[in-house]
């Protein structure tokens, strides 16, 4: 049985809809034998919306009440997610970032995480559930929320799968991988099969947002086997780690 992490982005569960087909592609995973840990970012534009609603109110809000609004979108993310796993009779149970055991110091909106407890989510797991995870967040020492900084779920992701000794980290996306330059600018970028991850930090902090630098570096610092990959569609995606090994992208059946 592996020990698998599945992160969302925001564009995959823009709507009840997407939130479903995301949850049954967690079904098929769980019904190959695999544990499950999802990492959820807020649905669509959400975070966007909330800021702007913030700057609607004050020019410049504080950090510490801008990370107390954003972490919200994840958490709706999250319970939403977990409700469509039980429509199907899947056991699930949502975790904000404190209840995951992710610590992070109090740098409000660029926080970075100093530790993982992932007692509770082992423990859940052990229960046959599936752990939703709501990314991009986590608390202080004194129980604040923060938030990682824009694009942060895929760090949460990774970390997370280095603290739970996961095998695999899937970055499910809107695009069935990394390409050359982003498909959506460059219609003739081709689709890269596997990348070290020296290789991803270049084109990452380059501007492929597909892949967050500090998810790489993370990545690379616990050598965590990553996957960029539809969340959608079958398919190969892109493979990055040290070389390139015999992974298999868990809709192919691992
Ligand atoms: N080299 C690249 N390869 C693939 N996608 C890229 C690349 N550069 C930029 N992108 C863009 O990254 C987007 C996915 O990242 P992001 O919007 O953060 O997704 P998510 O909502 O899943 O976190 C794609 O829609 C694509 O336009
Ligand atoms: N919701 C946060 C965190 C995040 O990582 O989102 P996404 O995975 O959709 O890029 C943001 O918009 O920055």
């Amino acid at each position: 049985m592996a020990l698998i992490v599945q992160k969302f982005g925001g564009t995959s569960l823009a709507d009840p809809e997407r939130i479903r087909r995301a949850a049954s592609r967690v079904q098929k995973a769980v019904q190959q034998g695999n544990q499950v840990v999802v990492v959820v970012s807020a649905m669509g534009h959400t975070t966007d919306r909330l800021l702007a609603q913030a700057e609607e109110l004050c020019e410049r809000p504080s950090a510490r009440e801008l990370d107390m609004l954003l972490v919200t979108g994840e958490q709706v993310a999250a319970s939403l997610f977990a409700i469509a796993l039980q429509a199907h009779d899947v056991p699930s149970v949502s975790l904000t970032g404190a209840l995951a055991g992710i610590r992070t110091e109090a740098d409000h909106g660029n926080a970075q995480i100093c530790k993982i407890d992932p007692a509770r989510i082992h423990a859940e797991l052990q229960q046959g559930k599936v752990a939703i995870v709501t990314g991009f967040q986590g608390v202080t020492e004194q129980g604040d929320p923060t938030t990682l900084g824009r694009g942060g779920s895929d760090t949460s992701a990774v970390a997370l799968a280095a603290a739970l000794g996961a095998e695999l980290c899937e970055i499910c996306t809107d695009v069935d991988g990394v390409y050359t330059a982003d498909p959506r600018e460059v219609p003739s970028a081709q689709k890269i099969e596997f990348l070290t991850y020296d290789e991803m930090m270049e084109m990452a902090v380059l501007g492929a947002v597909v892949l967050h630098p500090r998810a790489v570096e993370t990545a690379k610092l616990h050598r965590v086997p990553v996957i960029v990959r539809s969340s959608f569609h079958d398919g190969h995606g892109t493979q990055i780690g040290m070389e390139p090994k015999r992974l298999q992208s868990v809709s192919e059946g691992v």
